[in-house]
């Protein structure tokens, strides 16, 4: 046959043409892949740009028509099929190449700012070899024929576009200079546009700067996982951590930087200690590999099987028919869930449980250790989310090691496995197909990403609008709107059942769109296969290898849909998990930190200033001084500061200037521990373990017996009524003691602190849900818990504090008067005012209440009268005189000349002084 010059079997062409879309091939691939890890965009003018990526995009795809029309100009010149074979390999360079022209091409249209040097590298490649090819033929034999005319016009034309393309970057490149004087393509495309997700950018992984969408994509993906908390919360929390991811990306510069940051898991995901479990790693990657293997050998055993067979049909009696069939059994059941599968399994579990138990006690353990702020700031379901995606780290690993790895290796084992068994026309159609099936699975998801959005929204407000109804049970039936909730249900379902429909549709659309892109490769490698088989010798065994390998191949290819949703949901738990990790407690013990010596328990506020805003001072110059063994009293308007007076004695919070002590001790150079072990405190709203009654009280103490458990209750006044509940001290308290009243629950947390013997006391409305005659029981236990002890307590019910030594009058962050409460009642100011409101709003319902002697004796100020030396209320207050009914707001003018507590208690008599 009359060879055509441009097939002439040269060493140099062949090599060339094998070498040459191999080079592009992967050139182009790599510098991509190293483009978005290195979140490289463009920073050219818009406009300006985008005129240039239009011509050069023409270019691009005159240059891959060329290859076709050079291909179809081959076919019709050996128009029979049968004898392309001498001109194979011109077609493969030819087929090949068109194939990564056009991926470059498709890559251009898909990315909006391209970042140049894939692209240009390309065509520098391309001009060196296609003027090669163009001149190497025709030195030895100068074209002669018509079809060797337009064979040498189209490789000219081919070489004339790569040379355009190129002077036409470069050419431009200068002018970018006048427009652009930073002439940096390394940017970063977050710190552009944090907050934009476009399909587009996602699609086909090489212009994804797609950080952001990543992001976006899984932000719904993720939703589905996450049902807690109402839908705004949720899509904060989603923003919160997308802005952490992109500010990190945007710090690090590049994604290989990004991901060392997770460095810091490494020990909890990596046995460091322990050389039997890196053992067991080592064997799982070996498992891993032996796996990919038999993924080849599983089909190739099937085809020696089938080979065997027709041999002996033939009448081939060395063909052993039965062996093959029993080897392929054995490594089919190797390859099977059974086998290998197993063993990688069971090998893997106890890292995965070490693991797991490492990254959730350690971040238990650090959640435990950050300070109030910390908490403050969060809900208890942020906390447990970011302790049980402790679990998201192992699978990110898990799934990049155990399916996005080996997904790779065997696609590229397949390519290359095949290609040797039936040509590089079959790796052309497989690399074809992958591309074809990558691109489309991606464009498709990104297209979906719309409707996974609307059906994860309807499906959290479904969810919330369920939940809320149901939590709200009792108001809605208090409001008669029961019918109002079930229609709001009802609308809330059948809007999450129509974006679900929508959302169904699409995949399944998604599925037909990557079925019939795999049919399509199918029929091409299939018709090639048997071509083979039919014409060139090829086995009937080898076509039966094909079609099994080609079967298993879609295992590895339907993943690919869900890894991208899996890694990014993954990364956005591990992310967050980072952010707590990163997190230090603000309260720590200095280095040169000892013990607290508790002399006598002596507390100063010297000059204290504080604030939870920096922007809003919460105390300011806050000055007194507590003896030891003494009771003050805060009291004041509501937000003025009182309760944060105690949390600095705690140490939940450090001052911002100025100092507390005790004995003389900066509690800043005292160990936190031996600190808040000398301190008893009786929160506002006192929360309880879901356990047993006695199991709260105890927690105090862990050591301490039954009896004087009782103790501690029969001092909190609570004894009597736990032991009329059914379970007594064994009664479950309910979720934060829901099942207990306000009352029982100040009590039980009463108990405790008894229970506990602190030898310093804060109480911060202790006993505000109680009645008057059980806060009467109360402070008598208070009297032995309280005997000889520093003592705080905040109060709004004046006549529980008028006994303290020492009350303070706290306003907006500022002490702004100090006294007993004679003093202060004699002084007339603040303390007065409030004293006066209080007695006045009481005095009716003491009117009530005073008709039974048992809550006249109940009554706390009947009690300071019993007990003190006293001073009469209307000598003290003079009340009617005083009265000023605008500052009361509540209950009615007394009448002049009648006592405001008008009632039994005419003479009203008041602590004199300190205990
Ligand atoms: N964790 C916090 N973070 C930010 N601001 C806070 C925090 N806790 C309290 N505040 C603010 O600090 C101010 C003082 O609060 P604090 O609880 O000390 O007042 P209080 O006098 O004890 O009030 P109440 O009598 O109502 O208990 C309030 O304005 C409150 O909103």
């Amino acid at each position: 046959m009359d060879l055509d010059p441009l097939d002439q079997p040269w060493v140099t062409v062949t090599v060339l043409y094998y070498a040459f879309p191999t080079l592009v091939f992967f050139y182009f691939a790599i510098s991509q892949v190293v483009t978005v890890c290195t979140l490289q965009t463009q920073s050219l003018r818009v406009q300006h740009q985008r005129v240039r990526r239009d011509v050069i995009l023409a270019l691009v795809l005159v240059a891959a028509g060329a290859y076709i029309a050079e291909t179809i100009a081959v076919a019709i010149k050996f128009n029979r099929v049968s004898e392309w074979h001498p001109g194979q390999d011109r077609v493969f360079y030819l087929m090949a190449s068109a194939l990564v022209f056009g991926v470059e091409a498709l890559a251009l249209i898909e990315t909006k700012y391209p970042v140049w040097y894939p692209y240009y590298g390309t065509w520098l490649i391309a001009i060196v070899v296609e003027l090669a090819l163009l001149i190497l033929p025709n030195v030895f034999r100068y074209p002669e024929s018509l079809y060797d005319f337009v064979f040498v016009t189209i490789r000219a034309l081919r070489a004339s576009a790569f040379i355009a393309l190129s002077s036409l970057y470069f050419g431009l490149r200068n002018d970018k200079k006048q427009y652009d004087n930073s002439d940096a393509e390394r940017q970063s495309l977050l710190s552009k546009t944090p907050k934009v997700s476009s399909s587009e950018d996602t699609v086909s992984g090489s212009n994804g700067y797609g950080t952001t969408t990543a992001i976006d994509t899984q932000t719904s993906d993720a939703a589905d996982e996450s049902d807690a908390g109402s839908e705004d919360s949720w899509l904060e929390e989603q923003r919160k951590v997308k802005e952490l991811i992109s500010k990190r990306l945007n710090q690090d510069g590049n994604w290989f930087t990004y991901a060392k940051g997770f460095s810091i898991f490494f020990p909890y995901v990596w046995p460091t200690r322990s050389k039997a479990l890196q053992f067991r790693a080592v064997l799982v990657a070996a498992c891993l590999l032996i796996s990919n293997a038999l993924n080849v050998l599983v089909p190739r055993q099937m085809g020696v099987m089938v080979d065997n067979l027709s041999g002996y049909i033939k009448g081939d009696g060395t063909r052993n028919i039965w062996l093959p069939g029993l080897i392929y059994a054995v490594l089919l059941f190797i390859n099977g869930g059974a086998g290998i599968d197993w063993v990688r399994k069971w090998l893997w579990l106890p890292l995965e449980q070490y693991s797991y138990a490492a990254i959730s006690t350690a971040s238990q353990a650090h959640m435990m250790s950050l300070s109030s702020d910390f908490h403050d700031s969060k809900t208890t379901s942020d906390l447990m989310q970011a302790i049980t995606g402790g679990r998201s780290v192992t699978d990110l690993l898990e799934t990049i090691c155990f399916q996005v790895v080996p997904m790779f290796i065997d696609l590229a084992i397949a390519f290359a496995y095949l290609w040797s068994l039936f040509g590089p026309f079959m790796g052309l159609i497989l690399a074809a197909t992958f591309v074809s099936y990558l691109y489309i699975t991606t464009k498709l998801v990104a297209m979906r990403a719309e409707n996974r959005r609307q059906y994860v929204a309807g499906f959290r407000k479904e969810w919330t609008i369920g939940h809320q109804s149901l939590e709200g049970w009792n108001t809605a039936s208090l409001f008669n709107m029961i019918p109002y909730e079930r229609h709001k249900y009802e609308r809330a379902v059948k809007d999450h059942m129509e974006a679900k429909r929508i959302y169904e549709l699409s995949s399944q659309s998604m599925s037909a769109a990557q079925g019939l892109v795999m049919t399509c490769g199918l029929l091409g490698a299939l018709y090639l296969a048997v071509f083979q088989v039919a014409k060139e010798g090829k086995s009937i065994g080898q076509l039966t290898t094909f079609l099994v390998y080609w079967g298993a191949l879609q295992g590895p290819l339907t993943f690919f849909s869900g890894v991208y949703r899996n890694i990014s949901y993954s990364l956005m738990d591990a992310e967050r998990l980072l952010e707590l990790f990163q997190t230090k407690p603000t309260i720590t013990d200095l280095p040169h930190a000892k013990p607290l010596k508790l002399i006598k328990g002596n507390v100063k506020f010297d000059r204290v200033s504080f604030a939870y805003d920096e922007r809003n001072p919460t105390l300011k110059n806050v000055n007194f001084v507590v003896p030891s063994g003494k009771t003050v009293a805060l009291v004041g308007e509501t937000g003025g500061g009182k309760s944060t007076i105690l949390k600095l004695i705690g140490r939940f919070y450090d001052v911002k200037s100025g100092s507390i002590s005790i004995d003389g001790q900066d509690i800043r150079d005292v160990t936190l521990d031996s600190l808040r072990e000398k301190i008893g405190v009786v929160p506002q709203d006192p929360v309880l373990f879901n356990d047993t009654i006695m199991s709260n009280v105890r927690y105090a103490r862990l050591t301490a017996n039954d009896e004087e458990v009782y103790d501690a209750c029969r001092a909190a006044a609570i004894h009597d009524k736990i032991l009329s509940f059914p379970d007594g001290y064994d009664s479950k308290v309910g979720d934060r003691g829901v099942k207990l009243s306000g009352g029982e629950k100040q009590r039980i947390a009463i108990a405790r602190a008894i229970l506990k013997q602190p030898e310093i006391i804060l109480l911060d409305e202790a006993t505000s849900a109680v009645d008057t005659e059980t806060e009467y029981l109360i402070q008598e236990g208070f009297k032995a818990l309280c005997k000889d002890r520093t003592t705080f307590v905040v109060a709004h019910r004046l006549s529980t504090v008028m006994r303290a030594h020492r009350i303070l009058v706290v306003l907006n962050g500022e002490i702004v008067e100090e006294g007993s409460h004679d003093e202060l009642i004699r002084a007339r100011g603040k303390y007065h005012n409030l004293w006066s409101k209080q007695t006045f709003v009481k005095s009716e319902d003491e009117q009530c209440r005073s008709r039974s002697p048992q809550m006249r004796s109940a009554n706390l100020i009947d009690d300071v009268d019993r007990d003190r030396g006293t001073t009469t209320m209307t000598k003290a207050l003079n009340i009617e005189e005083n009265y000023d009914p605008t500052q009361s707001g509540v209950g009615k003018k007394p009448v002049e000349g009648q006592e405001v507590d008008s009632g039994q208690s005419h003479k009203r008599e008041v602590s004199g002084g300190p205990e």
